[in-house]
Parts: structure tokens; C-alpha cells; sequence
């Protein structure tokens, strides 16, 4: 799915009035018949709505919701806000309908605002500002924004929270956005919503599909999309009657050290769980015993080094390799993992501890071999890229290192979000909170490693990989719950989740 700009929003819309041969204004009506039904579906009539009103259009759809309501026999009160005296005609028009339809409670506030008592059994519709907000929120519109955040009321926002700006919130005011309970976006999500930052404003939000035209969003251009189930079951390669282990590579996973020898078992069951033909770990010779017995499936290649990565590994073997899950930063170690990288000319994933080597040792960056996938979470991107002040700055400078050195990076958290070399960033829907637990990335370095070696292009692996990787951590979070789930629960989970992503529904 593409998660457009405002503007490019604001295009479609005209877009759907010139080519769909709908009237702006019913456009409006059919948006504010969804967002009616979205709220009598969640609010039966023992609550009272009060909505705010904009000047623009957002606050059209609002007047309009309210009418509705009203004649669903809801209790409503409304404020419009016309504090300069100019309103938009699809706003116009709503006054003038809710006005007819005998509408009893309409303030119009041009200066003074007496505000009403809010209740927390009241539902605040706020419909003030929606994709056409192009400054942050001041003066008064920002003193009512206070006073809804500041009430126990229950708060439903028209597309977008007033004040959030869509996409980049670097120099909004904080406190001057609302904190919505629930907002109720038109057509396509903002990417603000994707951000952690803005959870305060955006913890929940759904889509309203009002059949904004197809054909335009086909053609718009954006670099930002939320990947969908059905993109994900299109690209998995069926596996073929006659197929045998050599069908689907041999993967190199160089993982462990003294102490951290499950982040190598972590990753090489994940890995084996994923389809790969066969897997060979490369670990210290403390781990020998450990990873022969848990994870007996794949083979064992002993360090020369009792406790430490410390000897690089021939690859003419291999289809692809993993470096990284618990491999500690020994300098012994930083060295054979920069040689080992530096000289890699197969599919290669870096994840933790390789990439902290490789932020201590910057000068090597550029000799990280092109098209390689890296999997820093927000600290360890951060020590590739400096300290960012927030979620869009952080973004784009991980797209500029995605472009400079022509590399994949999956950025992990929530809305896990793979950046492609050509600057594309795709924001993956699976996962939970339940997976920010320790070893989780481990399992995602395996699941990576091992489409890399069935022949998954780097764009495929990162893409299948954390959606899979998701959807292993929400069964795991259905079996387990939250608070106890495992990085090994996920690994338990990745049969179900394979096996949902290739029935068919
Ligand atoms: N037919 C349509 O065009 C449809 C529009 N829709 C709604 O329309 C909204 C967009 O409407 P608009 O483009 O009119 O934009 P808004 O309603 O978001 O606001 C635009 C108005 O606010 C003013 N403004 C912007 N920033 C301000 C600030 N910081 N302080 C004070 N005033 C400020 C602008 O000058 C303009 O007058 C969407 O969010 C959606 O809710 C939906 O109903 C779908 C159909
Ligand atoms: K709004």
C-alpha cells in the first residue's frame, strides 16, 4: 500500500472529482457516512458527541458527521472555529445543512470560545484540521487543542490528529497536537502514523476506504509503502516436486561467543526453521557442543579460538552468509569479521555485534560489499549514522547510508522498515511489543540468511523476512502473551507462520 504525501492527497481528491465524476461535495458526504458509522459502531446514544469544527474542509466533514449523528437521534453539540471569516464552500455547505436540518446546538466562535464541561463519558470529535494544515497549531486553534488534551473525554480524530503534520513533525509543537483516542484516516495512512514518537497522538488509527480513484494512486509516486499480506504470498517460491536440499542453498552463519552462544542458536534455528537446505555454523569451539545438540540439523564449523570469532572462513561453499548475532566486539574478533566482510562477494547479512565493529571502524564502511543487508535497531543505526533528534530525521539519514553505500538496511522496531538502496522504504504491519525481548533480532538475522541462500533477492529476503518474522511473533504473543514470550517462541512459531503465508485463505 502507498502511504502518500498531503499534497499528493489533496491531488487525489481533485483527481477523484474530475475523473470519477463524483461532486466534491458528495465525496465529503460518503467520507462523513463512514466516519458516522465508524463512530455509532464503537458509541451507542448515551453518550454525548461534541465536535469541533475547522475552517477547511476537515471541518466540513465534521459538520457533516454531526448531522448525521444528530439525526440518529445522538446528543451533539458543535463549534466551528471561524476566526478569520473564511471558510471553504464544502464547510459552507455543511453549516447550511446542518443548520436545515434542524440542528439545535451550533456555536460559531470568532474570538471568545466558552468552552463546554467535558466528561469522560463525552466523545470529542475533532474535525479542526486535517491534511491541509501547513504551519503548527498557535494562538487560539492551539489553546483549544490544550483544553481537549486536557479533558476526560474520549477523543476521535477526522483523518489526522489536528496540529500533526503527515509526514515530517521536526518543528512542530508537541503540545499543541491533539492526543487522540482513535482517528479515523481517509483512504491511505499518514507516515507520521508509523513514527513511535507520535503515539501519544496516534496510538490507534483505521482506514476509511472512500473510493478515492485507483488510477491516480496507481500512477503517484512516493518512496514510502506499508507492505501488505498479499504482496508477501505472491513472492513465495513453491518448492518444486522434484526438489532436493541443493535446491535451497547452503547458508554461512557466523555467530556466538563466550557467553552468547544462544544468539548462534537463535539464528540457526530460525534459520533451518525457514526452508534453507542445509546451514553451517561458524562459532568459537565453546559453542561446539551446545549447537550440535540443540540445533542438530545444521553443521558445526569450529574457530580456531576456544572463545571468540577470531579466524576468517572460506565462502566458496556458500550461497549467502549471516555475521553478527552474539559475536562480541573482542578486538581479535572486529578484525576477522572486518576481513571477513571486506572480502564477502556472496548475499551477506550484518546484524549486531558486526555492526557495532563496523561503526568502530568507519574507514571500512565503504568496503562493505554492495547489496549487503544490515540490521541495526535505533541505537545501532544510530552509531552508524550520529544521533538523531527524531523518526524522520533518523529515516532519511538511513536512507542517505542505504544510497551512499548501495546497501539494504532493515530499521527494527515497531513498523519495522526495510530502506532499499534506491531509497524506497517499505513499513512492515506484523509484530508486537512482545518481540522487543533479547535475541529476537538473532531469529530475524536466521530468517534472512536462510531466503538468502534459496536465491530471495536482497529486496525479497528483507521484506518476506521481517513480515515473517512478525507474524511468528504475533502467534508467538497469541500463544504466550506479551509479557512472556520468548525470541525462542518466535523461533516455535515460524511452522504456522510459513504455513499461514502459503495456504491459501
Ligand atoms: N472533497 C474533498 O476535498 C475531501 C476532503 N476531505 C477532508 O478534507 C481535509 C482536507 O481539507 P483542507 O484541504 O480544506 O484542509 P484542512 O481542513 O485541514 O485545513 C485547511 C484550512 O486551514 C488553514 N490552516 C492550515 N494550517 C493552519 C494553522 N496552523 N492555523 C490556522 N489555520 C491553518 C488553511 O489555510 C485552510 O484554510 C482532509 O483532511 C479530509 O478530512 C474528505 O472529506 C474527503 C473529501
Ligand atoms: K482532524
Amino acid at each position: 500500500m502507498k502511504i502518500l504525501n498531503c499534497k499528493q492527497q489533496k491531488e487525489a481528491d481533485a483527481y477523484t472529482i474530475e475523473h470519477e465524476g463524483i461532486l466534491s461535495i458528495n465525496l465529503m458526504e460518503k467520507a462523513a457516512g463512514m466516519l458516522t458509522e465508524a463512530i455509532t459502531r464503537r458509541w451507542d446514544k448515551s453518550h454525548r458527541i461534541v465536535v469541533f469544527a475547522g475552517p477547511g474542509n476537515n471541518g466540513g466533514d465534521a459538520l457533516a458527521v454531526a448531522r448525521m449523528l444528530f439525526l440518529k437521534n445522538y446528543q451533539v453539540e458543535v463549534f466551528l472555529f471561524n476566526v478569520t471569516g473564511q471558510l471553504s464552500e464544502e464547510c459552507l455547505t455543511n453549516i447550511r445543512r446542518l443548520k436545515e436540518s434542524g440542528f439545535p446546538n451550533y456555536t460559531e466562535v470568532s474570538s471568545q470560545f466558552q468552552a463546554p464541561k467535558l466528561t469522560e463519558h463525552d466523545i470529542v470529535v475533532d474535525g479542526l484540521f486535517g491534511s491541509g494544515l501547513n504551519r503548527p497549531l498557535n494562538g487560539g486553534f492551539a489553546a483549544v487543542v490544550k483544553f481537549i488534551n486536557a479533558s476526560p473525554a474520549t477523543v476521535v480524530s477526522i483523518d489526522v490528529p489536528s496540529g500533526l503534520m503527515g509526514e515530517d513533525n521536526s518543528y512542530n509543537v508537541r503540545q499543541n497536537i491533539i492526543q487522540a483516542d482513535l482517528t479515523l484516516s481517509i483512504q491511505m495512512p499518514k507516515l507520521s502514523f508509523l513514527f513511535p514518537e507520535n503515539e501519544e497522538f496516534t496510538s490507534h488509527w483505521e482506514l476509511l476506504d472512500i473510493g478515492i480513484s485507483r488510477e491516480y494512486i496507481a500512477q503517484a509516486e512516493t518512496r514510502y509503502f506499508i507492505t501488505e499480506e498479499q504482496e508477501m504470498r505472491q513472492l513465495i517460491r513453491p518448492r518444486r516436486t522434484f526438489a532436493h536440499k541443493g535446491n535451497f542453498g547452503h547458508g554461512l552463519l557466523i555467530a556466538g561467543s563466550y557467553g552468547m552462544g544462544g544468539a548462534a542458536v537463535l539464528a540457526a534455528r530460525a534459520c533451518m526453521r525457514s526452508g534453507i537446505g542445509l546451514l553451517t555454523v561458524h562459532s568459537p569451539i565453546c559453542n561446539h557442543q551446545l549447537l550440535q545438540t540443540i540445533v542438530p540439523e545444521a553443521m558445526v564449523q569450529d574457530d580456531v579460538h576456544e572463545r571468540f570469532f577470531a579466524e576468517p572462513t572460506d565462502l566458496d561453499n556458500y550461497q549467502a552468509m549471516a555475521i553478527g548475532p552474539g559475536l562480541s566486539q573482542e578486538e581479535i574478533t572486529a578484525q576477522a569479521a572486518l576481513d571477513q566482510v571486506s572480502n564477502c562477494f556472496i548475499p551477506l547479512v550484518l546484524d549486531a555485534d558486526a555492526l557495532n565493529i563496523f561503526s568502530a571502524y568507519r574507514s571500512y564502511l565503504n568496503r562493505l560489499p554492495k547489496h549487503s543487508i544490515l540490521t541495526p535497531h535505533v541505537k545501532e543505526l544510530e552509531r552508524l549514522v550520529g544521533r538523531c533528534s527524531n523518526s524522520f530525521e533518523r529515516l532519511s539519514k538511513a536512507k542517505e547510508l542505504a544510497g551512499e553505500l548501495q546497501v539494504y538496511i532493515i530499521l527494527k522496531g515497531a513498523w519495522t522498515t526495510v530502506i532499499t538502496p534506491e531509497g524506497n522504504c517499505y513499513f512492515n504491519p506484523t509484530g508486537n511489543p512482545g518481540m522487543a525481548t533479547g535475541g529476537s533480532g538473532d531469529v530475524l538475522t536466521g530468517i534472512l540468511l536462510s531466503l538468502l541462500a534459496q536465491g530471495y533477492t536482497q529486496e525479497e529476503a528483507c521484506r518476506l523476512g521481517v513480515y515473517i518474522h512478525g507474524l511468528a511473533g504475533d502467534i508467538a504473543c497469541m500463544r504466550m502473551g506479551e509479557i512472556s514470550m520468548t525470541a525462542g517462541d518466535i523461533v516455535n512459531a515460524l511452522p504456522e507462520a510459513w504455513k499461514k503465508l502459503t495456504t491459501s485463505k
